[in-house]
């Protein structure tokens, strides 16, 4: 069944997640708040389909067929005939919290909130509106039209209704589900944001440089990618806010950010989507570590 899914916030999750369902055959409409976000998306997703596809998605699918599923807007009342919505906006409590009063407004009583996040709780975002029980947790991986799985989250007063839609129409895009209880960065992020800070700061001290740490983890442990690499990839600000979720929601200094972490951030190294960050993309792509020796 076709459904028309809202897709907010056009950045890296935005992306990925508009190609994921205009892919799979779903109308989206994708909504920024800025045109040149928007723009930079259909480029991307247009390059995307080119490059890898799409997991389970329609075999057939071309950068013209998918862009034209896919309606590109600045306004967020243009979601209000969603069955289901998929908010990707900055990691930032007050922003989020601002979009939910308007959705909640504005969309359909029946629409189902999958919630975005990295690491926010969901039962607090779902607090900002009347439909928590409609309100679930949709954490996709990136890049998403690459990653087989998508951990969802039952928030407090989710109901089992809302888990099975979300876990069907998920399926439906060729991905399976992980569902977890709702706390802070849930299953993923609450262990991987650790290593990874922890790897920014043995950068940091200069115990190794960047692609030694990283190099260690992919031919030692297997991962196919390492920890500074996969910072890069998340987006350094979206790891910096994360970390700032999980510390203040823990209050535990284990998740403090590094201050390396911080600086970048502050000088608007953002990791692959602005070019540099822990590492320099802008003329190779330096990350691409051999499995073995
Ligand atoms: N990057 C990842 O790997 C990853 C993975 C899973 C979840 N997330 C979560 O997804 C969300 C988005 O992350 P991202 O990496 O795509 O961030 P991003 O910074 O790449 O993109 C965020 C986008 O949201 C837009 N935006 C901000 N306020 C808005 C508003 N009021 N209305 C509409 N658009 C608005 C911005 O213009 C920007 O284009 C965050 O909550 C993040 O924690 C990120």
């Amino acid at each position: 069944m076709r459904e028309n899914i809202a897709v907010i916030g056009a950045g890296t999750m935005g992306i990925g997640v508009s190609h994921a369902f205009a892919a799979g055959g779903h109308h989206v409409t994708l909504v920024d708040i800025g045109k040149p976000a928007l723009d930079r998306a259909a480029e991307e997703i247009a390059r995307n389909v080119r490059l890898f596809g799409m997991v389970g998605g329609t075999p057939e699918s071309t950068p013209g067929a998918t862009l034209a599923a896919i309606t590109f807007s600045t306004e967020l009342a243009d979601v209000a005939d969603a069955d289901f919505v998929v908010e990707n906006i900055t990691e930032n409590f007050s922003l989020k919290q601002r979009v939910y009063r308007e959705l909640d407004e504005m969309c359909k009583p029946a629409a189902v909130f999958g919630v975005n996040t990295s690491a926010i709780p969901i039962t607090r975002i779902a607090g900002l509106t009347e439909r928590a029980d409609r309100v679930v947790g949709t954490h996709f991986m990136n890049p998403v039209p690459l990653k087989p799985l998508v951990e969802v989250i039952r928030g407090f007063h989710t109901s089992p209704e809302t888990i099975a839609f979300t876990r069907d129409l998920i399926s439906r895009l060729g991905k399976d589900t992980a569902v977890v209880e709702d706390s802070p960065g849930f299953v993923t992020n609450r262990a991987m944001m650790l290593m990874v800070n922890e790897a920014i700061c043995l950068l940091q001290e200069g115990v190794a440089p960047a692609a030694e740490i990283d190099r260690l983890f992919v031919q030692c442990f297997g991962h196919r990618m390492g920890p500074l690499a996969t910072a890069d990839l998340i987006g350094l600000d979206t790891v910096l806010y994360s970390l700032d979720v999980l510390l203040e929601n823990f209050n535990e200094p284990k998740y403090r950010p590094s201050l390396l972490l911080r600086k970048l951030v502050d000088a608007g190294h953002l990791g692959r989507k602005t070019g540099q960050g822990l590492f320099d993309y802008r003329t190779t792509d330096p990350t691409t570590v051999p499995e073995r020796n």
